[in-house]
């Protein structure tokens, strides 16, 4: 079935995943998956452990090229651009599309080098233009009121919540146009979590977001489409709203009233 022609087809599309099988070694972990990312929107993926939301997510930005055995077949177009063809540059595409990881991950150096890092490895800027893109990030992120006084300390100081809002900030900085999020919220705790998701909600208005969780309230809260997988399908991808009050399919019905998974 093609799940995504469900889909409101007038919405401008930033990434198309058209048939898209991926492979661990001799292990097929996405299986003919079709769908669309709305540009500067939300799209939540849920779906039982192993049901391959980080595969796909990984596959987004080309991931999964750092490790030798996996390889993905069919097209993933960022504004028409097949970027699984082997002549697309990498790091460029990693600029264009972010990721933040379920554990924040900031470099051992200063909260101002770890959002100018890899500005610098993309762009040569005056020291006041750099000066001006990390506090625009930092912003972006909603940490700057947090950390203005103290941008030469390190970002290992930071608590959990602060540290992954300034991965969100490392990311925004490079100005992508995606940003993958896989589990951002799973190591904070509510208080974080509620900014991480509201600054979600500001962040759409700029990128084109996908965010891998478990939560399903959390999926509920912060997307405005939502794609359930099971088994290496995709199984449902609907509106937010239709997907939680009114699913098609059975196993979709089955796992949002918690009757497995
Ligand atoms: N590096 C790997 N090598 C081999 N198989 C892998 C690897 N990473 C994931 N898999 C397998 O691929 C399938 C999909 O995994 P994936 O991590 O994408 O699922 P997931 O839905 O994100 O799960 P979770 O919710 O537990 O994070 C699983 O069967 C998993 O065991």
């Amino acid at each position: 079935m093609n799940v995504a022609s469900i889909v409101k087809a007038e919405l401008p599309t930033k990434i198309s995943v058209q048939d898209l099988d991926f492979f661990y070694g001799g292990h097929h972990a996405l299986k003919n998956v079709s769908i669309p990312l709305h540009t500067n929107k939300v799209t939540a993926f849920i779906g039982p452990s192993g049901c391959g939301k980080s595969t796909l997510l990984r596959v987004l930005n080309r991931m999964y090229d750092l490790y030798p055995h996996q390889r993905a077949e069919g097209e993933v177009l960022l504004d028409g651009e097949n970027i699984l063809d082997p002549r697309v540059d990498v790091n460029l595409l990693r600029s264009r599309v972010g990721m933040v990881f379920q554990k924040p991950t900031p470099f051992p150096m200063t909260i101002y080098e770890n959002v100018a890092f890899g500005v610098r490895l993309y762009e040569k800027l005056s020291k006041t233009d750099l000066d001006g893109r990390v506090e625009q990030a930092l912003r972006g992120a909603a940490l700057w009121n947090e950390v203005k006084d103290k941008l030469h300390s390190s970002g290992l100081g930071l608590s959990g919540g602060q540290q992954q809002r300034l991965c969100i900030a490392r990311s925004v900085a490079v100005q992508p146009d995606v940003i993958l999020f896989d589990e951002p919220c799973s190591a904070l705790d509510p208080i974080s979590t509620a900014k991480v998701e509201e600054l979600m909600d500001d962040l759409a208005s700029q990128y084109t977001i996908a965010i891998v969780t478990h939560n399903m309230q959390q999926a509920v809260r912060v997307s405005d489409f939502t794609a359930f997988m099971y088994l290496g399908e995709l199984v449902e991808f609907a509106e937010t709203d239709a997907v939680f009050t009114s699913p098609k399919e059975k196993r979709t019905q089955d796992y949002i009233t918690g009757r497995f998974g």
